[in-house]
């Protein structure tokens, strides 16, 4: 955990994701309206707020399963070696899924993840990520729908933590060092 004191500043508002999420479920609700059961994969542990939010605006059947994959650890950098923590409990092949992340920043993340998921010839895969950095991008990964493209800044809030921290935040804030 970091020693060095910092401040967040609001970037995201809890009224304006809310917003965003129910703009987003309309699209998503159009593409998988001839599905079943559509299988909502969150990513742990960033995503448990944003997922939590979505599949209630969703009004569709959805089953909701989770897969824990984490690559920064403490740091404010990616270690670019995505662990799979957790997989997922149930079988993907042949069904609808929809994968939810917090935030596609070197995309290393949801590149290794699609690619996992993929190998097991699921129906029709698709992605949602909250956040969007691109100018951080390192991979050719991007999310079929995205609530927000985001500058350079280390965020939190509504899932996303720095070292752990910051995770009930109701809203997205930057990480600022005020000694910097
Ligand atoms: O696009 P990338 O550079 O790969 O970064 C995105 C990933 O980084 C964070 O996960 P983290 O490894 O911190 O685990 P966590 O979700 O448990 O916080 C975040 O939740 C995303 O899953
Ligand atoms: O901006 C971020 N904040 C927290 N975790 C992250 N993982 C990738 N990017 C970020």
């Amino acid at each position: 955990m970091s020693e060095r004191p910092y401040v967040i500043d609001e970037m995201i508002s809890a009224k304006a994701i809310a917003a965003r999420i129910e703009e987003l479920c309309v699209a998503i609700r159009e593409e998988f309206r001839d599905t079943d059961k559509l299988v909502v994969v969150g990513l742990l542990r960033g995503s448990f707020v944003f997922i939590a939010d979505l599949v209630r605006e969703l009004d569709l059947p959805v089953e909701v399963d989770f897969l824990e994959a984490s690559s920064y650890g403490d740091s404010m950098e990616s270690s670019r070696e995505v662990r799979i923590l957790k997989d997922l409990r149930g079988q993907i092949e042949g069904r609808d899924v929809l994968v939810v992340e917090d935030i596609v920043d070197t995309g290393h993340t949801l590149k290794h993840v699609v690619g996992l998921l993929e190998s097991r010839n699921p129906g029709r895969l698709r992605t949602i990520a909250l956040l969007d950095k691109p100018s951080r991008r390192e991979t050719d990964v991007t999310a079929d729908w995205i609530g927000f493209s985001i500058p350079d800044e280390f965020v939190v809030g509504y899932g996303i933590d720095y070292a752990q921290r910051n995770r009930n935040l109701p809203y997205i804030g930057k990480v600022r060092f005020p000694d910097s």
